[in-house]
């Protein structure tokens, strides 16, 4: 059956961006906005709201799309799994609600931060004890403290702002910030529960295509919703699902396409193309005070009875935590010189320069070479000290406290895909991460767990820690950690690029006012259309591309 009504504006995915562009879309009461979700609203979730459930609900089907990758040779075969938010908030709903920015350089932005005695009065977060070495562990690293990250310069340590509403302290994410305040608009539709599986396209009179129909599954029923004139579909539905519902819908590489028989509607070979992954992994210690609170308190049941009690009367306590202790460092720090950081850089740089790369890779290679020859003002490794145990390889064992220092390589020279395989929308298209396809990636990381372990025997933390559990000391030589690193680390979560937002020749997908190319009414709006990483976790660049979107789709800015 066909929804009779007509709309303005067909969001698909009601995630991170989709909300944003859900609640600014329909600010305007003359525009009608329909929002496909498929998943839910949970709205009253506790799971979801208290903060101090970090984590624990990623894996639940309910909430997370849970796709896995094709095992590669250069990452031993592995197969890793890709958490992806699935309802209406999308991943915000179950990510660890770290607020950051990227550098100045790389992005112009500015922010107010609350006063500090607004802080202390709302309770901002609640840090571990396990935390409080840090910023004077890394200062003596030579890292320098820095007191307002999200300035623009985001390279030394800081304790990070989190998504969290300071009157409630409940998880802010994109349903409850974007849509629960404004759900009462009538000329704004949500569909939830409702996956879209293809986008029907017509051919347009201006040598563009057309949307001209959206296919959907509600509650086991196939649906569809009419594109009428001078309507527009924006594809929000993240970085795995969006270049899928484009390739689906005939928009793509026709390598990829028509072995499928698909039939080309846009030759567009950069969709599901080029796919930028930030890789990380933890290394986790024992406290050597088990009366420190940590999250690993939460697996006492007792504990956690008597924290969420705490939580609920007063908004206090191990549940309204956040990650908080953050770094962000240039190459030389974590190598330990300038010499060594710019032999390295300069390898890769030769390496970039006579390798088999077309001349659009070598772009988007020779950025990340400027980035790291940027004197410290681009970080390119992130290490946060995590207040609970959070690696893979060994498990917690009861009674105990731990500390995990992660590391996140920030701009990756690696890429890899995203492709469908199927016909089926219902099935997830082929995530080919391409992890370590450069070694200089690798390279990297060793060189990172080398300096976690000289913060772990640094200043406060020489006392504080115990042994290193995971990988653990036995692992020492460069081709052990590589193959810690390669078995028990995994994505964070911050995929770019599966419909980059670059001119068609260099495998761009969206135009700067993010419509399809070779379409007049398709635009993509979410984290697929970042051409290249931050050196940030994205939530924030990602609601300002949202907010800017909203802009240029309504007419208040123009590109
Ligand atoms: C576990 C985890 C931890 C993270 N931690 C942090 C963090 O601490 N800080 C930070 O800044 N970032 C973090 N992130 C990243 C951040 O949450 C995401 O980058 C961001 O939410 C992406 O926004 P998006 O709009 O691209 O997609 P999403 O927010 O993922 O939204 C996509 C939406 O589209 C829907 N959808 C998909 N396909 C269809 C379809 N066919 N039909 C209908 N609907 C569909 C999905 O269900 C989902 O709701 C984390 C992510 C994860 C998964």
């Amino acid at each position: 059956s066909t929804i009779a009504q007509e709309y303005d504006y067909i969001i698909i995915g009601g995630g991170l961006s989709g909300m944003t562009l859900a609640n600014r879309l329909s600010e305007d009461p003359s525009k009608t906005v329909l929002v496909i979700e498929a998943g839910g609203f949970h709205s009253n979730d506790s799971q979801v709201a208290i903060p101090g459930f970090l984590g624990s609900t990623i894996g639940n089907t309910t909430l997370d799309w849970g796709f896995s990758t094709i095992p590669e040779a250069q990452s031993n075969n592995n197969t890793y799994i890709w958490h992806r938010g699935k309802g209406l908030g999308g991943s915000t709903l179950i990510n660890f609600m770290a607020w950051g920015r990227p550098a100045e350089l790389e992005i112009d932005g500015s922010f107010t931060e609350p006063p500090q005695a607004y802080a202390v009065a709302n309770n901002l977060t609640f840090i571990s004890e396990a935390q409080i070495p840090w910023i004077s562990v890394l200062n003596t690293l030579g890292v320098a403290h820095i007191q307002d990250a999200l300035s623009g310069n985001d390279v030394g340590v800081w304790m990070a702002p989190a998504t969290i509403n300071a009157q409630e302290q409940t998880r802010s994410d994109a349903a409850s910030a974007y849509y629960t305040p404004i759900s009462s608009r009538t000329n704004l539709v949500v569909e939830t529960g409702a996956e879209v599986l293809k986008i029907v396209i017509n051919s347009g009179l201006d040598g563009n295509v057309t949307a001209s129909q959206v296919q959907y599954m509600q509650n086991g029923r196939a649906l569809t919703v009419n594109v009428t004139d001078a309507a527009e579909v924006i594809l929000s539905a993240g970085v795995v699902k969006t270049p899928q519902l484009l390739e689906l819908s005939g928009i793509g590489d026709p390598d990829i396409l028509e072995p499928l028989g698909i039939d080309v509607k846009v030759n567009l070979t950069g969709v599901g193309a080029g796919i930028i992954d930030q890789f990380f992994y933890g290394v986790s210690y024992e406290l050597n005070n088990d009366s420190i609170v940590t999250l690993d308190d939460l697996r006492n049941t007792t504990f956690a009875a008597a924290a969420l009690e705490e939580y609920e009367t007063n908004k206090t306590g191990l549940f309204t935590i956040a990650v908080a202790a953050f770094s962000l460092m240039p190459l030389a720090t974590i190598v330990g010189s300038e010499d060594e950081a710019n032999q390295m850089i300069n390898a890769q740089a030769l390496k970039i320069a006579q390798g088999n790369y077309t001349a659009a890779e070598k772009e988007r290679l020779n950025a990340i070479i400027s980035g790291l020859r940027s004197c410290g003002e681009i970080g390119h490794i992130e290490v946060v000290g995590f207040p609970g145990f959070f690696t893979a390889k060994s498990a917690p064992e009861d009674g105990k406290k731990y500390l995990t220092f992660t590391a996140d390589l920030q701009f990756p020279f690696s890429t890899g895909s995203i492709h469908i395989t199927s016909t089926d929308g219902t099935v997830q298209p082929a995530i080919h991460p391409g992890y370590f396809t450069e070694d200089f990636d690798l390279e990297v990381l060793i060189a990172t767990l080398k300096f976690i372990r000289k913060i772990a025997t640094t200043g406060g933390f020489e006392a504080l820690l115990g042994d290193e559990i995971d990988p653990g000391t036995e692992i020492q030589s460069d081709s052990d950690i590589a193959e810690y690193i390669k078995n028990f680390g995994g994505t964070e979560y911050h995929t770019v690029g599966s419909a980059a937002m670059l001119p068609q020749e260099k495998g761009g997908v969206v135009s700067p006012e993010l419509m399809v190319y070779g379409t007049s009414n398709i635009r993509v709006v979410d984290m697929s259309i970042l051409p290249l990483q931050i050196s940030a976790h994205p939530m924030s660049t990602l609601y300002g591309v949202a907010e800017k979107a909203a802009d240029i789709i309504r007419g208040v800015v123009t590109v």
